[in-house]
């Protein structure tokens, strides 16, 4: 049962383990890369404000921005599909989904992301909220623009903290007539897509 009290400490806890965390870890892998607090504000915005539904995750570490989409998701009464492939954070994400008492709208995956976008349904996702390997996005956005419905969004994080590795990757998406950017600059800058046309 999700308790809005319980929830909003399970993110101060997160938020105050990676300030403290990250900077320690001499291991990239056990960095845990959260979006900002205010980039959670702005996907639950966007959740909301769209009604989205379905929604995938891409990149969930321990599930921090997780949280976020589904505190918005219990508004619009969807579900958020999240994956990560290293164990130890896609373990961590499960007891922090059941800590924040949303594992009933959360389905977390433990699998390569470019798998689990192969076998999504065609149109399927209302918002894909995009924060993985930036290096395999170029070759995702097929599966990405198949799954996305009309109307559907793209949030891709990391669009102005690591602007030149996601150049190739915003490149592909402004050059596609079915697709309307626009940059944000919220937290490491978000990178927004909405799919206006079946093609
Ligand atoms: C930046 S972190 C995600 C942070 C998370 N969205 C948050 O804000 O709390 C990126 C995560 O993506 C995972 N990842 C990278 N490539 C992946 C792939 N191909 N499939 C699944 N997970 C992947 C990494 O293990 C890492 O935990």
């Amino acid at each position: 049962m999700h308790e809005p009290g319980t929830l909003s400490a399970v993110k101060a806890e997160l938020e105050a383990f990676g300030a403290v965390n990250d900077p320690a870890a001499s291991d990239g892998r056990e960095r845990m890369l959260n979006i900002t607090p205010d980039t959670g504000e702005f996907l639950g915005v966007l959740v909301r404000a769209t009604g989205a539904r379905q929604i995938l995750e891409v990149g969930t570490s321990n599930g921090y921005s997780t949280l976020w989409l589904a505190e918005a998701a219990l508004d619009t009464g969807g579900r958020v599909t999240t994956v990560e492939w290293a164990t130890d954070k896609w373990v961590k994400a499960g007891e922090n989904f059941a800590a924040a008492g949303v594992d009933g709208v959360v389905e977390s995956l433990h699998a390569d992301a470019e798998k689990v976008l192969e076998r999504q349904d065609e149109a399927s996702l209302e918002l894909i909220f995009l924060d993985a390997d930036r290096a395999r996005y170029p070759d995702w956005w097929p599966m990405l623009r198949r799954v996305l419905c009309p109307g559907g969004l793209l949030v891709m994080d990391n669009a102005t903290s690591h602007a030149e590795e996601v150049a190739p990757f915003v490149e592909l998406v402004q050059a596609d007539p079915a697709f309307a950017t626009s940059l944000v600059s919220v937290g490491k800058g978000e990178f927004l897509a909405t799919r206006t046309a079946q093609s």
